[in-house]
């Protein structure tokens, strides 16, 4: 089965990609050496669907649990989510031996995980992603938390999982736009680290969702060898993994939290980090074309609405944890499948390219 491991020391794990794994379960939590009770954290959506046959699978290897649901959707990736799934645990009897299982996308698995992270000051947890997004990102790294009105993922911990599952069956249940969304981030990892992965992604066909093992688990190998060289990211490696991210999540944080999806607003932020990396670095117009391209077959958006104004997301924007110091840490390419951490982009710069996003993708001024 295709594993990546994930090296950190004491906090090293396994990343298991095959389809049917949700129903051993039980058995690789087991072999993991966890034994408390599992407090399993799943969304509206994700519960009816896969919970059961999880705490089947939990209940065949001996290990009890008590499932707890929260509305789906970005909007409950909330301090007062987080408190009242707290509270919820504790009057379930769940303490310091218990762990919690994150079932579903990267909003179950920043919230869940967050909440592993404080609950009884920690208890370890699993990671069983079910969507794109946290199949080739989220549910591997460690990076937990929820959203503050003021933006994007600022409260927060690092708390690496012990382990995760990834059943790519999963994913047939997904709608298909919340299917597509999941894609700007695996074209992210190819854009940054594996100029080969952009045609391969290129050759996908977007309706079909069953990616192969191999394809989320090339995605993963990625983000691991990323978090692997700079875990809490201060080396500056691991802001490599927010190249299109500091717009992205300033138009994210610019709507209603849900309005746009994640990898929506990725896909904007994109395009803006390619405009700035032609005209900053040089980097090759028919190179953008080719992450652009995929981004279209997936039908994501590249063209910003007039009704999000560019103050407020550069207002958002400024709140981000790439802005310390007063100085802007942007992600730029410098090739297909290599990226830097540049100092040298201003707000005049970003709030440009804000305002190219607004206009068709041909009739881009870098594009002539
Ligand atoms: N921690 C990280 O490293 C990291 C990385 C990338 C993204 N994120 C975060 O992840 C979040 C976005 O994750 P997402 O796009 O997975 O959103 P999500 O978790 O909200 O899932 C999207 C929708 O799909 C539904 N769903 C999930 N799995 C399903 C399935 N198998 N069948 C049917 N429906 C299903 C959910 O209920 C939800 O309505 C954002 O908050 C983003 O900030 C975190
Ligand atoms: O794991 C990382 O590091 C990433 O940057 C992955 C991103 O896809 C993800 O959206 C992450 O949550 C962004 O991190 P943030 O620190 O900018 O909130
Ligand atoms: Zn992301």
């Amino acid at each position: 089965m295709p594993t990546v491991h994930l090296d950190l020391a004491d906090r090293s794990y396994d990343i298991l990609v095959e389809d049917g794994l949700l129903d051993s379960i039980g058995s690789l939590v087991q072999s993991t050496g966890l034994k408390g009770k599992c407090a399993l954290i799943t969304d509206s959506n994700v519960g009816p669907l896969y919970a059961q046959r999880v705490m089947d699978s939990l209940d065949e290897a001996g290990i009890s649990s008590s499932c707890h649901t929260f509305p789906a959707g970005e909007a409950s990736k909330s301090m007062s989510q987080s408190s009242a799934l707290c509270s919820e645990l504790i009057n379930a009897g769940h303490d310091r031996a218990s762990f919690v299982l994150a079932l579903g996308g990267g909003v179950t698995g920043d919230l869940a995980g967050f909440v592993a992270a404080i609950f009884y000051r920690g208890v370890p947890f699993v990671q069983v992603p079910t969507t794109i997004v946290s199949q080739v990102d989220s549910s591997a790294g460690g990076k937990t938390g929820v959203n503050a009105p003021e933006g994007k993922n600022l409260i927060g911990a690092f708390h690496q999982p012990r382990l995760v599952v990834v059943d790519p069956m999963t994913l047939a249940t997904l709608p298909g736009r919340e299917y597509r969304e999941g894609y700007a981030e695996a074209i992210k990892h190819a854009a940054i680290r594996d100029e080969a992965m952009i045609d391969d992604l290129n050759a996908l066909d977007p309706s079909d969702q069953h990616p192969s093992a191999d394809l989320l688990a090339r995605n993963l190998a990625i983000k691991a060898r990323v978090v692997e060289e700079d875990e809490r990211e201060t080396s500056g490696t691991r802001a490599l993994l927010n190249f299109g991210h500091t717009v992205g999540h300033g138009i994210e944080a610019s709507l209603p939290y849900g309005e746009m999806l994640h990898g929506e607003a990725i896909s904007l932020g994109t395009r803006a980090a390619l405009i700035l990396s032609e005209q900053l670095n040089g980097f090759p117009r028919a190179d953008s074309q080719r992450i652009l391209q995929f981004l279209e077959a997936f039908q994501l958006p590249l063209v910003l609405s007039d009704h999000i104004e560019t103050d407020t997301i550069m207002d958002k924007l400024l709140r981000d944890k790439k802005f310390s110091g007063g100085t802007i840490h942007f992600v730029l390419l410098t090739k297909a499948g290599s990226a830097e951490v540049s100092d040298q982009v201003t707000l005049d710069d970003i709030r440009n390219a804000i305002e190219q996003l607004r206009t068709p993708v041909d009739s881009d001024p870098t594009r002539g």
